[in-house]
């Protein structure tokens, strides 16, 4: 197979362990840059073009779609499903699991646990969204955060509204959490794979902090999940539509609670925690997937 990796750099790792992967099975695989990709949408001939030449000849693409490039991405992602190229995570996918708020609605409408969440749009709201999720201590969220930036613990309903404020001030969007104090600054990221959760770890943040982000100098190491949070990763993924997901829960006595679906999770720390060869498992899937040409979508067209 022909296959692109859309990634803004081939030197990170999740891209270089992509192209080792493919190029192990036999692949030809192409690093291509997702913000050199034009597009020229020509009725009946959408076409992507690079460098000056078109883009062509792909039999699945694999997109590493960074949180700063959502928009483009997405956008040159689509371009390739309109030229009826197998695409792993659909654009649509891709946009719902970036934001926050439409992630969860989505959960949500599935019975999905997760925290009590809130999000409201006047400063006359403040006090009633804090009630809705339990009050102080509360987690305060940018819907388009990454790697733990945006997300703050407010300890008290005082240190909660200012941070409210400020936010608004910013003209942010932001979620209002409940802050699940028993999962002690741990998480659980559940890689999964199509219909199987393939590997997974447990991040444990450093001392004084909450966010279990490796980004945040949290530590990994490989964890048994349990059937329950076996079921939940799959169904979170499959809630959201993606084929490739990162799924972030919290242990709790009530149940997994998942707090996001990641579209492009990395590889590094879930390689290393669990043994696990993730990028060959993602090769593997793309094989079985991407032929005959149309794959079927999972998130619906458009
Ligand atoms: N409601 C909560 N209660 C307790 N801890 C939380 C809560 N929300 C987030 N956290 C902690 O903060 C971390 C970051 O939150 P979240 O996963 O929502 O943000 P992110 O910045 O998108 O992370 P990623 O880099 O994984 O994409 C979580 O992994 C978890 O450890
Ligand atoms: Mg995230
Ligand atoms: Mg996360």
């Amino acid at each position: 197979m022909k296959i692109a990796i859309l990634s803004r750099n081939r030197r990170l790792y999740s891209t270089r362990r992509l192209v080792e992967a493919a190029e192990a099975r036999g692949h030809s695989v192409r690093v291509v840059d997702v913000l050199r990709c034009y597009m020229n949408i020509r009725p009946g001939h959408p076409e992507i073009w690079y460098r000056g030449r078109r883009l062509e000849g792909f039999d699945a693409v694999i997109p590493r779609i960074g949180a700063s490039v959502t928009f483009y991405g997405a956008a040159v992602v689509r371009q390739f499903e309109m030229m009826g190229v197998y695409c792993v995570n659909e654009s649509l996918a891709i946009t719902r699991a970036r934001d926050k708020l439409r992630a969860l609605q989505l959960l949500a409408r599935r019975n999905i646990g997760m925290p009590a969440t809130g999000f409201a749009h006047s400063p006359d709201d403040t006090a009633g969204v804090m009630r809705l999720v339990g009050g102080a201590p509360m987690v305060i969220k940018l819907i388009e955060g990454t790697q733990g930036q945006g997300v703050v613990l407010a300890e008290t309903d005082a240190a909660a509204s200012s941070v409210i404020e400020a936010f608004r001030g910013l003209e942010a969007y932001f979620l209002v959490q409940e802050f699940v104090a028993e999962a002690a600054g741990a998480d659980i990221r559940c890689f999964v794979v199509g219909d199987k959760v393939v590997a997974a770890m447990r991040r444990v943040a450093r001392p004084g902090e909450f966010r279990a982000n490796l980004h945040r100098g949290a530590s990994a190491e490989p964890v048994r999940i349990s059937e329950q949070e076996r079921r939940t990763a799959l169904r979170a993924a499959r809630a959201i539509g993606l084929n490739i997901a990162g799924v972030d829960m919290l242990r709790t006595a009530r149940g997994p609670m998942v707090l996001e679906v990641n579209a492009s999770p990395g590889l590094e720390g879930i390689e290393a925690a669990s043994g696990v060869d993730v990028a060959d498992r993602i090769i593997a899937f793309v094989e079985r997937h991407a032929r005959p040409r149309r794959a079927p979508a999972r998130g619906g067209r458009g």
